[in-house]
């Protein structure tokens, strides 16, 4: 039969992240996170709804790591709650906090399954917003020594390490947009929080350097999207070029070339005047770029857009999101941060989709993720193949869970997770993409 063969030792995982599956809000001394204050704050999230349970994985993680293990799974990637390490983001560590993540990659070693941590996926304790948040640089110090406290008592078990997940939706999102926490509109304030999270990347990945785990390896998660023009206009090719300067090589062009890329005056003149010494720390090498990849963005030139791009509506193949399904927009990403960054190691650390998921007899038949996962395989394994040195790709997400400002109502998950009683059923996407890790090959 026909299929696509991966290299040997290729990481086959999904991913998850604190707030959206935990819950245990209140647990063992969890402090406040900016989400928690977010999601609890009238009109946020669809229809109000919170990770204050969500997949209860705070206590239900043996059995997460169960259904990992029977899928073959030989990774996983979930990140650390800090207010759980540090419920006031700084001062004595909450030991119980620690003690769930020695017990999570625990089981994981015990399923020979490689934990990938990602030290901040948005969940910021409250306690440092109240003393400005990432508009403060003290808040990436405070992330350093939350980090470094993270190697000392995981290091010789965590194989990867990623720092920050997503920095621009954390910047832009949060900040500019208001849509996540802490919900903001204020797009000065958005790039300082954009140069102060790249700093606390680098003071990060220094602490790793300097008395990290020495076999681990560390990077950072971006969420990145091939740019295109509507037309071969000029104007759409400007629009697009500046599109990609700030969404990917605003992060790209700091950590891989130490700085950042031509901006417009406005944006450029909102970015806090870097230092050299700056520059450096925040382009301190990594061992390896985590790629998040869901979709394309088609631009045009648009008077009334910011700064004169609009963003054309995607059509087509959609998923819940309203995502255009572009497989091929994978292996153009991948072959493009490979030929203008030549990152040492590249995973995809994030690719999946939301689809209209529906339960009947114990069973969901999700045809349409199965083919999203396939075709994007297709074109990672292509891009293998043409010299990209991808080690492992995450499906988003090992189950349902809070997506954010959509709450539950979005589901992502190879694994249904039933509404009330939170059990967990697999959907044929993940007998599926089992066969696929146990194969090392996808079926074609
Ligand atoms: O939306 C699905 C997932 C989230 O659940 C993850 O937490 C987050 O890392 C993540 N990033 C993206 C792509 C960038 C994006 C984030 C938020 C909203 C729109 C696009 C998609 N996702």
């Amino acid at each position: 039969m026909a299929e696509l063969r991966f290299p040997d030792g290729f990481l086959w995982g999904t991913a998850t992240a604190s707030y959206q599956v935990e819950g245990a809000v209140r647990e063992d001394g969890r402090g406040e996170s900016i989400w928690d204050r977010f999601s609890h704050t009238p009109g946020k999230t669809f229809e109000g709804q919170t990770g204050d349970v969500a997949c209860d994985h705070y206590h239900r993680y043996p059995e997460d790591v169960e259904h990992m293990a029977r899928m073959g799974m030989n990774a996983y990637r979930f990140s650390v709650a800090w207010p759980r390490i540090f419920p006031e983001g700084k001062g004595p560590v909450n030991q119980k906090g620690l003690d769930f993540y020695r017990r999570l990659v625990d089981a994981l070693q015990g399923r020979h399954i490689q934990p990938c941590l990602t030290l901040y996926h948005w969940d910021l304790p409250q306690a440092l917003q109240e003393k400005g948040g990432w508009d403060n640089r003290d808040t990436g110090r405070y992330f350093a020594e939350y980090a470094h406290t993270l190697y000392q008592a995981l290091g010789d078990r965590v194989p990867l390490w990623i720092t920050l997940n997503e920095p621009w939706v954390a910047a832009i999102l949060g900040h500019a947009f208001g849509q996540h926490a802490p919900g903001f509109g204020d797009f000065p304030l958005a790039m300082r929080v954009v140069h102060h999270l790249l700093l606390a990347h680098g003071w990060a990945v220094e602490a790793f350097r300097h008395d990290g785990p020495r076999r681990a390896q560390i990077g950072i998660t971006l969420n990145l999207s091939p740019v295109e023009p509507a037309t071969g206009k000029e104007a759409d090719g400007q629009a697009a070029d500046l599109a990609d300067r700030f969404t990917n090589r605003l992060f790209l062009d700091p950590i891989f070339r130490g700085a950042y890329p031509e901006l417009p005056d406005l944006m450029r003149s909102a970015l806090p005047q870097a230092t050299p010494e700056e520059m450096e720390r925040i382009s301190t090498p990594v061992d390896f770029l985590g790629v998040n990849y869901y979709t394309r963005q088609v631009v045009e030139a648009d008077p009334q857009g910011l700064y004169g791009v609009g963003m054309v509506p995607a059509r087509g193949d959609l998923t819940e999101m309203g995502w255009e399904v572009y497989p091929q927009g994978l292996y153009d990403l991948l072959i493009r941060v490979h030929r203008e960054y030549h990152p040492q190691a590249v995973y995809v650390t994030e690719n999946g989709a939301a689809f209209a998921d529906e339960i009947q007899d114990g069973e969901v038949d999700d045809p349409r993720r199965i083919a999203y996962v396939r075709e994007h395989l297709s074109r990672a394994h292509a891009a293998i193949g043409a010299g990209v040195p991808l080690k492992g790709y995450f499906y988003w997400s090992l189950m349902d869970n809070f997506e954010w400002a959509f709450g539950y109502s979005k589901r992502f998950g190879l694994l249904y997770v039933v509404p009330g009683s939170l059990e967990r059923v697999w959907k044929r996407s993940a007998r599926w993409y089992a066969q696929v890790a146990q194969a090392n090959a996808v079926p074609l």
